[in-house]
């Protein structure tokens, strides 16, 4: 793990982020600071804008104004490239390789060391499957040797999107437990969820809604001052508030469970 100059600078740091994508403005100038060696949850509605926050931050997103720094550094230079490790919804592995082959194939590409691919097997839980064809392995265990190849480099930042999707529940604590160790050892970690009773393992809150940031805070904070019983409630507290507070009619709050992603096509930063 690389030391920071300054543990106190916060690890990703944004400043009226403007996005549009295709015909949609999807981000609308936004201001976020993220701290350090801590589990920072992405939180809110599909299609809210998730996916392009985390792509700005890793430095894939073409952006329309606004900037995006990462340790110290623009989004996406060339320093960062071994310090920031994403994990995108869609599985970035080979089918026809075994879990081993992969991780040796990416340690390769990272210039990272054999015991790496031992470590990150091992953070995964994968030991059992290290031999097995990628293609004979099941969603949740596939996710899990995406997350091993980004923790190939020990890089001080993960970017995840939505990591414990189609997990079953032991899996889905075991590896909030596995992000909490990587946090206690430095790792700065932003995980994406669209399910809310998740919010309550992350040290910090995102909440967004439709581009913007609705809420920056901790579960405890966001459940005191919502009076609300659950995380599910204290976001559709605030939304109403949000909407009181800007005349808005009142939110549609349920209409908002699919999960579609994005290709990205012709968008790219690099
Ligand atoms: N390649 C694209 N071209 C045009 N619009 C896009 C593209 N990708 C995403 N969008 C739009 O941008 C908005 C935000 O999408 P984004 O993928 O960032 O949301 P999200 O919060 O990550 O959603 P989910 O939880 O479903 O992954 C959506 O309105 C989506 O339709």
């Amino acid at each position: 793990m690389m030391s920071s100059p300054d543990a106190a600078e916060p690890a990703v740091v944004i400043e009226g982020l403007r996005v549009r994508r295709g015909r949609t403005d999807v981000l609308h100038g936004l201001d976020l600071h993220i701290p350090r060696g801590q589990v920072v949850g992405l939180l809110g509605p599909s299609g809210c804008g998730k996916t392009t926050l985390m792509r700005s931050i890793v430095g894939v997103q073409r952006v329309k104004a606004g900037t995006v720094s990462v340790l110290g550094q623009p989004a996406g230079s060339a320093p960062l490239r071994h310090r920031v490790g994403y994990v995108t919804q869609a599985a970035s592995v080979y089918d026809d390789l075994t879990v081993r082959q992969n991780l040796d194939y990416f340690r390769r590409v990272l210039g990272a060391g054999r015991a790496d691919v031992d470590r990150a097997i091992e953070a995964t839980d994968l030991g059992d499957h290290a031999g097995r064809l990628v293609s004979a392995l099941s969603g949740g265990q596939v996710s899990r040797v995406s997350l091993a190849a980004a923790l190939l480099g020990s890089p001080d930042l993960l970017v995840l999107d939505e990591p414990t999707v189609g997990l079953d529940p032991l899996l889905r604590v075991e590896l909030w437990a596995l992000f909490h160790r990587l946090a206690g050892s430095g790792t700065s970690l932003l995980i994406s969820s669209h399910v809310m009773d998740e919010a309550t393992r992350c040290d910090r809150l995102i909440l967004m809604r439709e581009g913007a940031v609705l809420a920056d805070t901790t579960p405890a904070d966001l459940l005191a001052e919502t009076g609300a019983a659950d995380a599910e409630g204290a976001f559709v507290a605030l939304l109403r508030r949000h909407h009181a507070r800007h005349a808005l009619p009142d939110p549609d709050v349920d209409g908002d469970s699919d999960t579609s992603g994005s290709s990205g096509a012709g968008e790219d930063a690099r």
